[in-house]
């Protein structure tokens, strides 16, 4: 089939990526036109593993092409897929729709009138139903799941697809795309347009109410002498709660949970329904920050004012480049605030970083991050943050101090070594004393 991919950010460069993968002649649409030169010639913008080889496959074979111009996107698809984004609106909780709005507007004057316009992008319940109204063409909304850093095999095998569509012949153009993900098992669940919107945010809502729950218990355990890690596990050994999603630290950010709750909360309040547990899920959140800032202050012995600081991290999560609304750079930016000199290390997301947090000190290894630091904290869980021997790391640091954000490293191997080691949700490590 002939698609188009309107928006090729991260959702919708890999969408298009793999529908290409799925055998369709694809033609990705993008304002941007540096990002449509670069997907053009194959390059990615991002950090997404096994996206640039199928990008690079499917523009080599002519299946896959980008362009600006939605005249073009209009003579040529039969089924367009908007991925534009749906940013938090700087007034308000509420989703910015404008980019979604412009979007259905475009592509309602120029494409054929029997294609069909499919929402991919995250919207407020009552989207769909709003665009179906305006305009005089046939609309189904088809929410995304994938998760970054796994965004290709999720496309290809995801948990599950969701249609919500007004008519048979809206599902039978849906499954005819989907059709070697079907053939696969992947489970379908077809509904209305308020249904399907609402499994999208529910289910955003969902993990993020996870990982504030677990985060809430680190509290509880900081206030009682428990320890998060420890609970979280036997809790996860229960198959109804399961170990997923219930990893203590400093909670989650991204482009996506935190935006996603908050306009959530935001629909729901203008519905009537207030959805209290939102607002404390996000609360709990952000409290995590001031704690992992708060247990810096400590360890410096009060005040950060002129510390050397180490931040390991600065992606959301590890994997990636992405560092919208990441944690361990909302920390940084905060001590750098309260005069601490901060260096930040990242495999990946460092040229992000600096762009965005230019006030920040960068290194180009760990090593260098390491060398004369007063304390550490390690605020982005990379693999390779793991396996850090803390005997060395000892030596080259000024001061024997670190936080554990994100509750990965081996506080008794820490210890052993030296160090003052402090994580939030867990007590102080037996032999160390304060
Ligand atoms: N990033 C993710 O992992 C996931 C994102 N989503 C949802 O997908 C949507 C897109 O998210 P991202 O890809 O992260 O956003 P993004 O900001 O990376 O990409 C949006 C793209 O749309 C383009 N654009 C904006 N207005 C346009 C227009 N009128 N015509 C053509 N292109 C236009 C922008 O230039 C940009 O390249 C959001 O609603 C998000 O909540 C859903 C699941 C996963
Ligand atoms: O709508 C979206 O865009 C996507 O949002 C999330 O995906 P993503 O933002 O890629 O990242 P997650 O893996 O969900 O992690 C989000 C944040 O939660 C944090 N997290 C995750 C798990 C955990 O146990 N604890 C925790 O703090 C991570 O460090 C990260 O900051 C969802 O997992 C996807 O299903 C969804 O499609």
């Amino acid at each position: 089939m002939r698609l188009t991919v309107i928006g090729t950010g991260y959702l919708g460069a890999t969408h298009a990526a793999c529908m290409a993968e799925l055998g369709h002649e694809v033609l990705g649409v993008d304002a941007d036109p540096e990002k449509v030169a670069a997907l053009g010639a194959g390059r990615v913008p991002f950090h997404e593993p096994g996206l640039p080889e199928l990008i690079a496959r499917h523009t080599a074979s002519g299946r896959l092409r980008f362009t600006s111009s939605f005249a073009e996107a209009g003579a040529f698809g039969e089924v367009h897929f908007v991925c534009v984004g749906t940013p938090q609106r700087a007034d308000s909780g509420a989703a910015d729709l404008s980019q979604v709005d412009a979007a259905f507007a475009a592509l309602a004057a120029h494409a054929a009138p029997d294609a069909l316009l499919v929402g991919k992008s995250t919207v407020p319940v009552g989207t769909a139903e709003r665009l179906a109204r305006t305009y005089d063409a046939e609309i189904a909304w088809n929410p995304e799941f994938l998760r970054e850093g796994f965004a290709v095999q999720d496309t290809l095998r995801p948990d599950r697809l969701v249609f919500g569509v007004a008519s048979p012949r809206a599902e039978a153009v849906l499954r005819a795309v989907y059709a070697p993900v079907l053939a696969a098992g992947t489970p379908l669940v077809t509904a209305d347009f308020p249904t399907t919107e609402l499994v999208k945010t529910a289910a955003n809502a969902f993990l993020a109410t996870k990982i504030s729950f677990i985060n809430a218990m680190a509290e509880v355990c900081e206030a009682a002498g428990g320890d998060v890690r420890t609970l979280a596990e036997a809790l996860g050994h229960d198959d109804r709660i399961g170990p997923e999603f219930l990893r203590a630290g400093l909670g989650f950010g991204g482009g996506c949970l935190p935006k996603d709750i908050r306009a959530f909360a935001h629909r729901a309040g203008e519905l009537g329904v207030p959805l209290r547990l939102l607002r404390e899920v996000d609360a709990i959140n952000m409290r995590r920050r001031d704690r992992v800032v708060e247990l810096a202050r400590e360890q410096c012995g009060g005040a950060v004012l002129g510390a050397r600081i180490t931040v390991l991290g600065a992606a959301f999560k590890p994997g990636l480049d992405d560092i919208r609304d990441s944690p361990a750079l909302a920390v940084a930016a905060r001590l750098r605030l309260e005069g601490a000199d901060v260096t930040v290390y990242d495999p990946q997301a460092a040229d992000n970083a600096r762009k965005a947090f230019p006030l920040l000190g960068y290194a180009g290894t760990v090593e260098d991050a390491l060398r004369g630091a007063d304390l550490v904290l390690h605020l982005t869980e990379w693999p390779q943050f793991r396996e850090i021997d803390p005997e060395r790391a000892a030596t080259l640091v000024a001061r024997p101090r670190i936080v554990d954000g994100r509750g990965g490293l081996d506080a008794d191997r820490w210890t052993a070594a030296g160090w003052r080691f402090r994580a939030p949700g867990r007590p102080v490590p037996a032999g160390e004393g304060q």
